[in-house]
């Protein structure tokens, strides 16, 4: 057996259909009697329904959270908590809200309830991002881990096809990633190839019929299961990338994840054929060299479009991308070359086949 490290999230996590009733249970839980309810401005009536469930311990709702995190919009959710008096923070919505919880947690030490409603996977982590100017900063702090993380597969039904299935690609980049992280571990790997497979089979089915309480519930889990792994080991060239052209050209997070994925399981393939290979079985195929190609597909059959051009990247901001996601790479299997990540951009922003 080769030696590991293993260390799991002290994160307590209640899973089922209608879970949001247990809210009020769970803030009394961590004692707290005064929470401030976060969200974007879109899931106000999310956030007012949350209101509604705590009840007297609901201290205010500020519903101000905006992608990435800016730094002027952290500082105003930190000043509403102390006008508040807040002694927690319950984030609802996608990793957008849950993102805000983790900047006042930063600083404030407050406890989060996190409620997610994405796949996005950032309430099983202690990774938190804030961004100032075009550079997205990200670290890790056992402060910004939820203390408790509810699932309720019911508030993913008002999720957009488009959302449901770059948010879903978003999940599989961490369990992906996770397989061939430096600090891998047999435990989190076995998550994550469980990850991949509930998402592989999930993702089509509530694309096809959003409603599919069943299949809703397989991808929230494929979802818990993906946050877990990123939250335990760490991340690699392709969260890198995506870093890189989210905080730097505004890319939409979700659907940069979904359209980068298959390039970068392609570009690491060679240099870690065990862990391409479980993705690749985990979607159906056999060789490491397919893991690229079957998520390449996956894309394709959820709708997902393939090129960064059609997300807004500017074509002359390859090369700076590049320089950039060069510049203090994170680890990664194969050596992270200039030249071979600026094809790597190119094929992705033409929307080409990995190669
Ligand atoms: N630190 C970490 O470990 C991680 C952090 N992240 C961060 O999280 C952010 C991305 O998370 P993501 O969830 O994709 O982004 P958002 O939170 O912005 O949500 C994505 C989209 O889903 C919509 N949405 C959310 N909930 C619902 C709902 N119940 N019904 C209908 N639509 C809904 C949002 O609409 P609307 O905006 O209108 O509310 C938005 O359009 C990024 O900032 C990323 O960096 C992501 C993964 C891990
Ligand atoms: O890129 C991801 O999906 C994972 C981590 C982050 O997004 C970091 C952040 O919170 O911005």
């Amino acid at each position: 057996m080769e030696p590991f490290v293993y260390q799991g999230t002290p994160s307590r996590v209640v899973f089922s259909w209608g879970a949001l009733a247990t809210l009020p249970e769970e803030v009394e839980r961590l004692g707290a009697r005064r929470a401030l309810i976060l969200a974007t401005p879109e899931q106000r009536a999310l956030a007012d329904e949350v209101a509604r469930v705590l009840g007297e311990r609901a201290a205010g709702v500020h519903a101000e959270a905006v992608m990435h995190v800016p730094v002027s919009v952290a500082r105003a959710a930190l000043d509403t908590a102390a006008a508040l008096d807040a002694d927690c923070c319950v984030a609802v919505g996608g990793g957008s809200a849950i993102g805000l919880g983790k900047a006042i947690a930063l600083e404030s030490s407050l406890p989060i309830v996190a409620v997610p409603t994405t796949y996005a996977g950032s309430e099983m982590t202690p990774i938190y991002g804030l961004t100032e100017g075009r550079l997205k900063r990200t670290g890790r702090d056992p402060r910004v881990l939820p203390r408790t993380v509810i699932y309720d597969p019911s508030l993913t039904l008002s999720l957009p096809a488009e959302v449901t299935a770059t948010s879903g690609m978003n999940a599989m980049a961490h369990a992906v990633e996770a397989l061939y992280a430096e600090d891998a571990n047999p435990t989190v790997s076995l998550m994550a190839e469980k990850s991949i497979r509930a998402l592989g089979v999930a993702l089509p089915a509530v694309v096809r019929a959003p409603d599919d309480a069943a299949m809703r519930s397989r991808a929230l889990y494929g979802a818990w299961l993906a946050g877990t792994c990123l939250g335990a080991v760490g991340m690699a060239l392709h969260h890198k990338l995506c870093h890189t052209l989210g905080g730097t050209f505004n890319l939409p997070h979700a659907r940069t994840h979904a359209a980068m994925l298959p390039h970068t399981a392609h570009y690491n393939h060679a240099a870690a054929p065990a862990a391409l290979a479980r993705v690749a079985r985990a979607l159906g195929g056999r060789e490491a060299a397919e893991a690229g190609p079957l998520l390449f597909a996956l894309n394709r059959a959820l709708g997902i479009p393939a090129a960064l051009a059609a997300l807004g990247m500017p074509e002359q901001g390859l090369d700076e991308a590049a320089d950039l996601a060069c510049r203090n790479p994170y680890a990664n299997p194969r050596p992270v070359e200039r030249e071979a990540i600026r094809a790597l951009l190119g094929r992705a922003w033409q929307g080409a086949a990995p190669a």
